[in-house]
C-alpha cells in the first residue's frame, strides 16, 4: 500500500474514532471534515476521467467526451425525475460496484464471478455505513422511499453480506490479505458506530477517492504532460471546479424550496449524476490495466 493512502486511512480511522468516543462534538465539526475531504480528494478523484479515458485526448475528441458524459447524465437524470426508487437503487448498486473495485486496485482476480464478489465488497461497506445510522439513513431517503428495518433485520443483512462476501473471494481463491481481515473485523465496527456523514466521507475519502486516485496517478505520470503531482493536479482543477461549482449553485437556490431531507437527497442525487458517466470509464480505465 502506497505510503500516502496509509496515512489517509490513519487519518480517517483516528477521525471516526474520535467522533465515537466523544459524541457530543457539535455537528459543524460532522461539516468541516465532510467539506474538506469532499473538496480534496472526493470530487477531484473524478475530474479527470477524460484522461483516464484517453491520457492524449485532443480538444475535438475532448467536445465528444464531454457531449458524451453530459447526455449519460442527463439519461441518469431523467430517471431520477419519473423513477426515483429505480434511480435509487441503480445508485446503491453501481456504487457497490464502484467502491468495490478499489478495494481489490492491483489485485490479480479470476474472471468468473468477479463483478459479483466486487459488488458484494462494496455494498458490505456501504451497507455498514446506511445501517450503522439506519435513523438518519432513514429520514434522508424519505423524500424517496419510507423503510423500516429492525435492529435484528439490519444486523442479519450485515452478517450475510459478510459471510457471502468473504466466501465468494475464498471460492474464487483470491487470498484474504492482512487488509482484507482488517477492514472486516476493523474498520467495519468503526464505520458502522461513527456518524453517517463521517463515516460515509472517511470511507468514500480514504477507501475509495484516495487509492482511485493515486492509480490513475501511476498510470497517468508515465505520459510527460503529467510526470509531476503538480501537472497532474492541474489537469485535476478544471472539472472538479466545475462540479462542485455546479452542485453548490443547484443547492444553494433548492435551500429556498426544500426542507433539510430533502436537500440531503438532492445532494446525493446530484452525486450520483456525476458519478454515474465516471463509474463507467472508470471501470474500464482499471479493467484495461488489470488482468480481470
Ligand atoms: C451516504 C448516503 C447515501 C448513499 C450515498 C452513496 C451511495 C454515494 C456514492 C458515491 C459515489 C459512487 C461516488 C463516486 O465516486 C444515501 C443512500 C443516498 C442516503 C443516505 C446517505
Amino acid at each position: 500500500m502506497n505510503h500516502i493512502e496509509k496515512i489517509g486511512k490513519i487519518l480517517g480511522i483516528g477521525v471516526n474514532l474520535l467522533f465515537i468516543l466523544f459524541p457530543s462534538i457539535p455537528e459543524i465539526y460532522q461539516w468541516i471534515i465532510f467539506g474538506i475531504i469532499l473538496v480534496l480528494v472526493g470530487i477531484p478523484h473524478g475530474g479527470i476521467d477524460h484522461l483516464i479515458h484517453n491520457p492524449t485526448i485532443k480538444k475535438s475528441e475532448l467536445f465528444n467526451f464531454i457531449i458524451k458524459y453530459l447526455f449519460l447524465i442527463v439519461i441518469y437524470s431523467i430517471i431520477w425525475l419519473y423513477l426515483p426508487k429505480i434511480a435509487l437503487l441503480i445508485f446503491i448498486l453501481m456504487s457497490s460496484y464502484h467502491f468495490g473495485q478499489s478495494h481489490f486496485i492491483q489485485r490479480i482476480l479470476p474472471k468468473k464471478f468477479t463483478s459479483l464478489s466486487i459488488s458484494l465488497r462494496g455494498l458490505f461497506f456501504l451497507f455498514i455505513i446506511l445501517l450503522g445510522s439506519w435513523e438518519r439513513t432513514k429520514t434522508i431517503l424519505s423524500p424517496v422511499i419510507i423503510l423500516e428495518l429492525d435492529i435484528n433485520y439490519r444486523l442479519g443483512i450485515l452478517i450475510c453480506l459478510a459471510l457471502v462476501s468473504i466466501g465468494l473471494q475464498l471460492a474464487q481463491r483470491v487470498k484474504m490479505t492482512v487488509s482484507d481481515f482488517l477492514e472486516y473485523l476493523v474498520l467495519a465496527p468503526i464505520l458502522y458506530f461513527s456518524p453517517l456523514f463521517i463515516s460515509f466521507i472517511v470511507y468514500f475519502g480514504f477507501w475509495h477517492a484516495l487509492p482511485s486516485m493515486l492509480e490513475e496517478y501511476r498510470v497517468l505520470r508515465t505520459f510527460t504532460a503529467y510526470n509531476s503531482v503538480k501537472k497532474f493536479i492541474v489537469q485535476l482543477l478544471p472539472f472538479s471546479f466545475i462540479s462542485l461549482f455546479g452542485i453548490g449553485l443547484i443547492l444553494f437556490f433548492a435551500l429556498s424550496y426544500l426542507d433539510e431531507n430533502e436537500v440531503f437527497m438532492l445532494f446525493f442525487a446530484l452525486v450520483s449524476l456525476i458519478s454515474f458517466p465516471h463509474i463507467l470509464y472508470m471501470d474500464a480505465f482499471l479493467k484495461k490495466n488489470y488482468q480481470y
